[in-house]
């Protein structure tokens, strides 16, 4: 566990209370809650006295260089890549163009606050028409304006809080750009009011070896500097806790610790029966903690990082140069590939239709290359220059396929362009029940659990209203893996998972017991799944994977294997 200030050695008070989420990595972590600032409400407009528009103009251009005065600390602070666009933001903050446009409105009678708000949003109509690269910082815009509308109203900045000391990060909701300029250093642990067990918050937080407890609505009341207990194994945020509460989760933190420190290399159970240990990879300022983590190799290399944030695909050198950095890190291990994943969750505008009413159902995954053959190509192309004189084992996995004929078809490109293996996702339910015809048609099979629950609840994987559903532990998910699993089994093709799923380690013994062969989770899991693995023979897998399956929902399902499990191993 790791706790922050000695707030959380408070005794125990009236005011402790257990607020219910869904728990996201094993551990837990103690400390003040510090809240993400919410963006500022513009005041009603007032109009300026023109003797006060000397002073009226004077508190927005303050409000200006307080704006980039604090990015420009902020950037100090981080360095790398990330300085740099705090300080081009800090630079638009400080342009002198900007600040006569807003000393214009100013002495045309609106007050400060509307005269930001407006100026930048006449600057960023006029980036936008310029487009291109341009249009690309209207993002930086809407957050400079945010922040000097918050600034000039003597608000806190929108976004990361920055009380001083680590703490508990708690927010609505967590997005990519929020978080990435997250510090580990400083942030325990992260709560969040919405999203599900697939939210990105909780793949985030997985990637960072936080703990947290997202789907947690009463976390709306926790209030900044409130001593909390966030325990990602139970899904608690316990507020004001005892010491002794507090110590217990630390004592159980180090056990699993020891645990997973106890047992290193190539995944087994307790009798010998191998199952692969595998990462996943989203972006390369993760690969060095992908590399340097104890695995076989990389089970799902998610390639859309290379695609976002632009008006078309990145060339054919920036991606071979992208994926033979990659194959690099892991010479001499396997790294799978998966073709670009566009769609829903991860809209591309150069890909996807913007017009689709059901994006979910819609041209998403391996589909889009219907539409776009050349995309694909390009990307298989890159992906088979760069597997050239590589050391890595290069497999090349398609998202989204939903009947056998795409598997035969994406497998053929594949080959035609000199790679060896190709593999299928299981993510949709009718994949799941035909995998047998899939597996007949490629090399390998990995479930998508993320998306396989999507799917087969009709629940929209980003709505943490409908976290339920969508809970990796519902035994109608387990027979749609169980089936593929059999399958694979069946034409001897392996089937690995690399959904969320695979980052539980009870549920790990229970995705092993239907017939599962490789695991693939964030770097941070895979000591706890190898530990627990270790600690029970592949019977006792399949035993429990028998009591999950044959439990009435998730919940009794979690509770089954947690009582039928070698309990040690749990610590
Ligand atoms: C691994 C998966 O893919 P993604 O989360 O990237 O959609 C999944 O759907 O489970
Ligand atoms: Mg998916």
């Amino acid at each position: 566990m790791t706790t922050g200030t000695t707030t959380t050695a408070a005794p125990a008070t009236s005011a402790t209370r257990v607020l219910d989420g869904i728990g996201v990595g094993g551990g837990s972590a103690a400390g003040p809650v510090a809240r993400m600032a919410q963006p500022s409400v513009l005041p009603p407009p007032r109009t300026v006295d023109p003797a006060d528009v000397p002073a009226e103009a004077a508190a927005a251009r303050a409000a200006l260089a307080r704006v980039a005065a604090d990015l420009e600390e902020r950037a100090a602070a981080v360095g790398g890549d990330a300085a740099q666009v705090l300080s081009a933001q800090a630079m638009m903050a400080a342009d002198p163009t900007l600040a006569d446009q807003v000393g214009d409105l100013v002495a045309g009678g609106a007050d400060a606050a509307h005269a930001l708000d407006n100026a930048f949003r006449a600057f960023r109509a006029s980036l936008e028409a310029a487009g291109g690269y341009f249009a690309e910082r209207v993002a930086d815009l809407d957050d400079l304006r945010h922040r000097s509308v918050a600034a000039v109203q003597g608000h806190a900045m929108p976004g990361l809080p920055d009380p001083g000391h680590p703490y508990i990060l708690v927010a609505e909701d967590l997005a990519p750009a929020d978080t990435a300029l997250l510090d580990p250093a400083e942030v325990l642990a992260l709560v969040t009011e919405r999203g599900g067990p697939t939210s990105h918050t909780a793949i985030l937080a997985k990637i960072l070896g936080l703990p947290a407890v997202v789907g947690c609505a009463a976390a709306a009341a926790l209030t900044d500097g409130t001593p909390v207990l966030v325990d990602g194994a139970a899904g608690t945020v316990v507020t004001d806790p005892d010491p002794d509460t507090v110590a217990e989760a630390a004592a159980r933190d180090e056990r699993r610790r020891e645990a997973a420190a106890r047992v290193s290399g190539p995944g087994r159970t307790a009798d010998g029966h191998a199952v692969k240990l595998l990462v996943n990879l989203g972006a390369l300022p993760e690969l060095d903690a992908a590399a340097a983590a104890d695995s076989e190799g990389v089970g799902l290399f998610r390639t859309e990082f290379l695609y976002l944030d632009r008006e078309q695909a990145p060339t054919a050198e920036e991606q071979t140069g992208a994926y033979r950095t990659v194959f690099d890190a892991f010479a001499g291990r396997r790294v799978v590939v998966r073709t670009l994943d566009a769609g829903a969750d991860k809209p591309l505008p150069f890909v996807t239709a913007a017009d689709e009413q059901n994006p979910a159902l819609g041209v998403r995954g391996l589909r889009t290359a219907r539409r776009d053959p050349e995309l694909l190509e390009a990307q298989l192309a890159a992906i088979a220059a760069a597997a050239q004189d590589t050391e890595a084992d290069v497999w090349v996995m398609a998202p989204m396929v939903s009947v056998p004929g795409e598997a035969a078809e994406f497998t053929a490109r594949v080959r035609a362009h000199g790679l060896r293996t190709a593999g299928a996702m299981v993510e949709v339910p009718a994949a799941a029940l035909r995998a047998k015809d899939l597996a007949r048609q490629c090399d390998f099979l990995s479930i998508g659990t993320n998306d396989l629950a999507q799917y087969a609840f009709a629940a929209d994987r980003t709505l943490g209203t409908l976290a339920e559903f969508l809970d990796p532990w519902q035994p109608a998910l387990l027979e749609l893996v169980r089936t593929a699993a059999q399958a694979g089994a069946a034409c001897d093709r392996p089937v690995g998972v690399c959904g969320e799923a695979a980052a539980d380690p009870m549920l790990a013994l229970v995705l092993v017991g239907l017939g599962v062969s490789s695991l693939s989770a964030a770097p941070s899991c895979l000591g706890d799944v190898r530990a627990t693995l270790a600690a029970h023979s592949l019977d006792d897998c399949r035993r429990l994977a028998g009591l999950a399956l044959a439990a009435p929902d998730a919940t009794a399902a979690r509770a089954a294997v947690r009582d039928g499990s070698v309990r040690e191993a749990l610590t």
